[in-house]
């Protein structure tokens, strides 16, 4: 009879390893000793130590071999919020990570840590200092948050004790930091066409951008504590630099540290939000004639015009979670990292 090899603790798989946070994730693995499988649907890069999977997490075949002998898993793949794919969301975020988690079992990997979103909560007005326990967003901003609920109650559903699978979901908010496609990028983009000059609402809310080091840090942390006996399994944890900051000070240093001239005009919430609405839904209607993205997107608008912000007192608590890099430090190592986005490069 074959012999199957005791996975090892150290021997870990990164569903979504390619991507913006899942490489930062491997190359601190990498740091701390541990070997790591990359399970991704593309393969962006190459370094010693890392096993390269490429395929669809929707696919368990694809995924097993990425698996095996593995007994630690983070996935921390989704599609991107900007796609606005309805269906792809729910075939990568609901049906995929019921894939994930069908192979892990099979595969007998002993944890999972899902890279969840605290925009879970998230209705489109204002959070303050929300914990854990407030209730899941009954009308999500969108379809990424609608798919991200379902995703992050199918992984904490799957705890069991008796069976020796534990899974914990962190839910990271606001992630920046060099090599980030998303934030900066957007930002520096709506800046070159510009559009950003005006403040949304009167500017005073307050919002946690949290720099990607301090998000590997508490999946790390919490990889490390997932045994039985600890009040981790099964819960959610919010991951956040813990110094909520103005929405529009974030902004404006990165884009004053890159060159560009800072917002200074203010419009009302509503009217920008109102517009925003209009011109989503005149983009869905004219979408077999014509294809546009507006820059501000509802959800865009909500998010810089409402306070959002989570205590991550339970993080401190149950796993000794302390941010790694302040937001200054992160802020300033992130413009350094975007030479190419300066204003005249
Ligand atoms: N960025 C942020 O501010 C926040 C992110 N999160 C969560 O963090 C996680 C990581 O986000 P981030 O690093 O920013 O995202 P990225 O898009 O940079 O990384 C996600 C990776 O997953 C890959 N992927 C997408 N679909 C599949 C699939 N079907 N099979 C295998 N791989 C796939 C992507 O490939 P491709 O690029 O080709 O699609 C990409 O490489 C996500 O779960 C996101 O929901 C939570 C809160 C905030
Ligand atoms: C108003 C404007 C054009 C701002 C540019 C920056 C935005 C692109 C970002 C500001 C807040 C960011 C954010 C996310 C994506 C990028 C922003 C909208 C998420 C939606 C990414 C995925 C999540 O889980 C939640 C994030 C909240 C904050």
């Amino acid at each position: 009879m074959a012999t199957r090899i005791r996975p090892s603790s150290k021997r870990c798989a990164v569903i979504g390893g390619s991507g913006f946070l899942g490489r930062h994730l491997v190359e601190k693995l990498l740091d701390r000793g541990y070997s790591v499988a990359v399970f991704d649907i593309r393969q962006s890069y190459e370094v010693p130590g890392v096993t390269f999977h490429q395929g669809d997490l929707c696919d368990q075949q694809a995924l097993l071999p990425a698996l095996k002998d593995v007994s630690l898993v983070f996935h921390c793949a989704s599609p991107a919020p900007a796609s606005d794919d309805r269906a792809l969301f729910e075939r990568v975020n609901i049906q995929g990570t019921q894939t994930v988690i069908k192979a892990c079992i099979e595969a007998r990997v002993q944890k999972l840590v899902l890279t969840s979103s605290a925009s879970v909560v998230f209705e489109g007005t204002d959070i303050k200092n929300g914990r854990e326990d407030l209730p899941y967003a009954k009308k999500p901003i969108d379809y990424y948050t609608q798919t991200k609920i379902v995703q992050e109650k199918l992984v904490l559903e799957a705890c069991d004790k008796q069976k020796g699978f534990l899974t914990v979901a962190i839910r990271p908010h606001g992630i920046f930091g060099p090599r980030d496609p998303q934030l900066v990028p957007i930002l520096v983009d709506t800046a070159r066409r510009g559009k950003m000059k005006f403040i949304i609402g009167d500017g005073s809310n307050l919002v946690d951008f949290t720099f990607v080091e301090n998000v590997v840090h508490g999946h790390i942390l919490a990889a490390e504590h997932l045994r039985t006996d600890s009040p981790i399994c099964g819960k959610p944890y919010h991951i956040t630099n813990d110094e909520p900051i103005r929405f529009w000070d974030f902004m404006s240093e990165v884009l004053v540290g890159l060159g560009y001239a800072a917002p200074r005009y203010h419009l009302p919430y509503a009217l920008v939000y109102g517009l925003a609405l209009l011109l989503w839904l005149l983009s869905l209607i004219l979408r077999p004639l014509v294809s546009f993205k507006p820059t501000f997107t509802p959800m865009r608008v909500a998010l810089a015009g409402t306070h959002h912000y989570y205590s991550c007192e339970r993080a401190k608590e149950d796993m000794g979670y302390k941010p790694v890099v302040s937001l200054k430090e992160g802020i300033e190592r992130t413009v350094k990292s975007y030479p190419h986005l300066r204003h005249g490069a």
